[in-house]
């Protein structure tokens, strides 16, 4: 493409001659230049882009773009430089440039908040699905361009805006029509997803969660608002924009007043205009009374199990009312949905308790899923459970901890991911702390075991017949991190070993 088509629309002056220079593609790290791309410097957290151009200069680049005025830039040559005054905003309306826009061509559903994000997503798109479009998903667990699936590797959920765009172009030439974009407040304060061109936009809920990052709750908060205020700018699409919102949130009018497009709200406990009533749990199904606007009703039986899981089927049914997708695709879906990876995903393997493996790692989620676990135990509920270290917000310790202790009858406390920076031991014992706060006692009600599946070989062996052993923190995760070294992993492979392993010793 043409520098001058790369720049359309970005406020920036080009010359004539060096409008018309081929841009290969483009690069916002300086080790992964190729010759004719163009580099964009990014203001790190760790490090600075701008500290790099000379390396992306002898790498090929033919462009630069950057925060710094030029005259404080290392001389690199002829290659040229534009000055902007913010690089990853650039970045992303580029990469959508360079990709030919491709969310204009695609209705594109943004999905926020902190728990609850991939299982939303996922229920749209299998309503969609079940009603006869084609969709695309970007989420924690993969991308899914009509059930063509791509590894986005360890540990992302929002790509980097080029990758968002190039998916983006991808969902459009497999014949997408909508695309459902899991937005983390990471993704969205780093603008990864500032050229998606949002029709509809949707949050979950907001707790407690990556402090580390954004500091406190309301930066983490306004963060999460980005979605909301993309959405309120035009896109010159035929399409009437939407938000959706949860009137059960303390949140909800901070949002509210976010959204300047029409919204709905959803909720169990609020007044709001999807509202599920007479929720019962009977034999793995969840009945509940979908309230639409304007007074019709929607029977659903779910084999999604939970509280949080009616809330997702609000938002999501919301989105298929707005589609005008007819009733029975909706009730049809819910009976035979997608089950994903990870999220109370139960493991049978002949034992005679139950044993469920779950993405949960704020206390809103081991909340909810443990309040799930009580409703089906017949005897004790076991839980696994820990924290990542690194990155991960460590205000969370103590407060996971709590919610363990006071929602399971014997919690282990193990690893997740943890590196050099921290070791497992304390990352634990904070955790613990926790516990014992809430009126726990070591080796009583609260075990640590800091050698991750030594801890799931301790519940099983621990497990008998009517209890419910929950797995959580992990979830469909790949690769779990030992100080730093990032080894393969498999939850549910790791336990039904360990089911064998204890069943063999029975015999
Ligand atoms: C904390 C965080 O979000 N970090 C993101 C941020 O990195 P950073 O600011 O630390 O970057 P940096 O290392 O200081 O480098 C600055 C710039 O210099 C470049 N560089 C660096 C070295 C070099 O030799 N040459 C060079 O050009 C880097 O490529 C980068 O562009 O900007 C980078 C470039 O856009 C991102 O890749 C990086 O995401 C990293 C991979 C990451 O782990 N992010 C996680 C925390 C994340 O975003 N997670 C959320 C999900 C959270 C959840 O669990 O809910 C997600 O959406 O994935
Ligand atoms: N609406 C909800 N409210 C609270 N907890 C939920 C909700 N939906 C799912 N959960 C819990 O959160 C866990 C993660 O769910 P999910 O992957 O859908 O969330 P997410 O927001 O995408 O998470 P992440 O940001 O880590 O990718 C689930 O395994 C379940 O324990």
């Amino acid at each position: 493409m043409k520098l001058k088509q790369l720049f359309s629309d970005c406020d920036i002056k080009v010359s004539e001659e060096a409008g018309i220079l081929d841009i290969t593609g483009i690069a916002f790290d300086s080790r992964s230049v190729k010759p004719g791309n163009i580099f964009v410097a990014l203001a790190g957290n760790i490090v600075d882009g701008h500290d790099f151009i000379s390396d992306a200069v002898k790498n090929g680049t033919s462009v630069v773009v950057g925060e710094r005025p030029a005259v404080s830039m290392p001389a690199f040559g002829a290659t040229a430089y534009y000055q902007v005054p913010n690089s990853r905003q650039l970045l992303s309306k580029i990469a959508a440039n360079f990709y030919g826009n491709p969310a204009k061509k695609l209705t594109v559903i943004g999905v926020t908040g902190t728990d609850g994000k991939t299982s939303t997503c996922n229920m749209i798109s299998g309503l969609l699905r079940k009603a006869g479009f084609k969709t695309g998903l970007l989420t924690t667990i993969n991308v899914d361009i009509d059930h063509t699936v791509v590894d986005t590797g360890v540990h992302v959920t929002t790509p980097d805006a080029v990758s968002v765009q190039s998916y983006l172009a991808q969902m459009v030439a497999a014949g997408v029509q909508y695309a459902i974009i899991e937005a983390t407040s990471h993704g969205l304060s780093q603008y990864r997803v500032n050229d998606c061109e949002f029709d509809i936009g949707m949050i979950t809920n907001v707790t407690h969660e990556h402090f580390d990052y954004h500091k406190d709750f309301n930066s983490y908060r306004e963060a999460k608002s980005l979605l909301f205020r993309l959405l309120n700018r035009e896109s010159g699409k035929d399409f009437q924009k939407y938000a959706i919102l949860n009137a059960d949130d303390p949140s909800y009018d901070f949002f509210k007043d976010q959204a300047c497009v029409v919204s709905y709200s959803y909720g169990i406990k609020n007044s709001a205009d999807f509202f599920a009533s007479n929720i019962v749990c009977v034999d793995d199904h969840y009945l509940f009374t979908v309230n639409m606007p304007g007074g019709k009703k929607i029977e659903i039986k779910s084999k999604l199990m939970g509280i949080h899981n009616v809330y997702n089927a609000l938002a999501a049914i919301a989105v298929t009312y707005l589609q005008n997708i007819p009733t029975q695709s909706i009730k049809d879906y819910f009976l035979n949905p997608d089950i994903l990876p990870g999220r109370f995903e139960e493991i049978v393997s002949g034992q005679p308790f139950r044993v469920f493996v779950d993405y949960a790692h704020t206390e809103n989620a081991l909340q909810n899923v443990l309040d799930l676990a009580n409703q089906i135990k017949k005897g004790r509920l076991i839980l696994v459970f820990g924290l990542s270290g690194g990155l991960r917000d460590k205000s969370k310790r103590p407060g996971l901890g709590r919610i363990a202790e006071l929602n399971s009858d014997l919690a282990i406390i193990t690893a997740v991911d943890w590196y050099p920076s921290e070791p497992v031991t304390e990352i634990i014992d904070q955790i613990a702390e926790g516990c014992i706060a809430a009126g726990g006692e070591e080796k009583r009600t609260f075990v640590k075991i800091p050698d991750r599946e030594q801890a799931i070989a301790y519940a099983i062996q621990t497990a008998k017949s009517g209890d419910v052993v929950v797995i959580a923190g992990k979830g469909h995760e790949t690769s779990l991190s030992i100080n730093g070294v990032e080894y393969p992993w498999n939850e549910v492979e790791v336990t039904k070993s360990k089911i064998r392993k204890f069943a063999q010793n029975d015999q």
